[in-house]
């Protein structure tokens, strides 16, 4: 396991208003390690996930308070959003491909970046696909529309276009729960992959999941962090009953 700290968090509250969404969550999420969230739906698993790229910016009433530290920096006091959101990547549930071809959809972050040599983008355009394990499938279908491919293809294909600006960490909010079997298995095989240039976090419902490929789960409940450590071992023997409940299926 890793033995390096990413993501330092202490005392984070976040509110929607009057709504305490988040309360006192204090954990360090280690580097180049699987990191999954779970727990009941409306926990806050979202919500913590999109307090590490500070996608929260966007949301009006959401306020946060406490400290995330990225490498050490202070991420809401010393660094800048969409430099943040470069660096901390991220992937949703529902695949969301521009309605693009496949190269630009690759292409469209680096281009924002002010890359203009095609030669370049080609290159980073291949390096993203096959980083995604995508490439074999798409090389010959650069050009068509990305909204063609099935939707496990279109999942690793919004993971190759987060891949192609670099970033450190991949925030992943439920990505497979809207893919069959085999794409599901795809995608935790790529992240898998994935974990050893990248730090990962992802939010599933599937325990099963969490169990086959997170290196340490963090379990939530009603705005609480109830539990985390290393997966194994929280869910072979939970410290805590609400844990256990939980994992077992005797929830509510
Ligand atoms: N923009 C918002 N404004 C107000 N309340 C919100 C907002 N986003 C989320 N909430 C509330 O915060 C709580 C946590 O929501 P969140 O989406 O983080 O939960 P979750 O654990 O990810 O749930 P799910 O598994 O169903 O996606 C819920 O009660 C939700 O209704």
């Amino acid at each position: 396991m890793s033995e390096k700290v990413k993501f330092e968090i202490r005392n984070v509250n976040l509110h929607y208003g009057d709504f305490h969404a988040l309360k006192n969550v204090n954990m360090d999420i280690m580097e180049n390690e699987i990191t999954a969230f779970i727990g009941p739906s409306g926990c806050g698993k979202s919500t913590f996930l999109k307090t590490l790229n500070r996608m929260q910016d966007f949301e009006e009433s959401a306020r946060v308070d406490g400290t995330i530290k990225m490498d050490g920096t202070d991420i809401y006091k010393d660094m800048d959003g969409i430099a943040l959101r470069h660096t901390v990547g991220m992937v949703f549930q529902q695949p969301n491909p521009f309605p693009k071809s496949v190269y630009d959809n690759v292409a469209y972050g680096p281009r924002i970046f002010g890359i203009k040599k095609k030669a370049q983008l080609d290159q980073i355009v291949e390096r993203s696909l096959r980083q995604a394990a995508i490439w074999d499938e798409l090389k010959d279908r650069l050009n068509k529309s990305a909204l063609g491919l099935s939707g496990g293809q279109q999942q690793r294909l919004c993971i190759a276009r987060a891949l192609a600006v670099n970033p450190d960490v991949l925030l992943m909010d439920e990505p497979t729960s809207a893919l069959d079997p085999i794409s599901t298995s795809k995608i935790e095989d790529l992240a898998v992959e994935l974990k050893k240039d990248y730090t990962i976090i992802m939010v599933t419902h599937n325990m099963q999941q969490a169990a086959r490929i997170s290196d340490r789960t963090a379990f939530f409940l009603l705005g609480e962090m109830v539990e985390y450590g290393p997966t194994a071992q929280l869910f072979a023997n939970p410290s805590d009953p609400r844990t256990e409940r939980y994992i077992t299926g005797r929830f509510g």
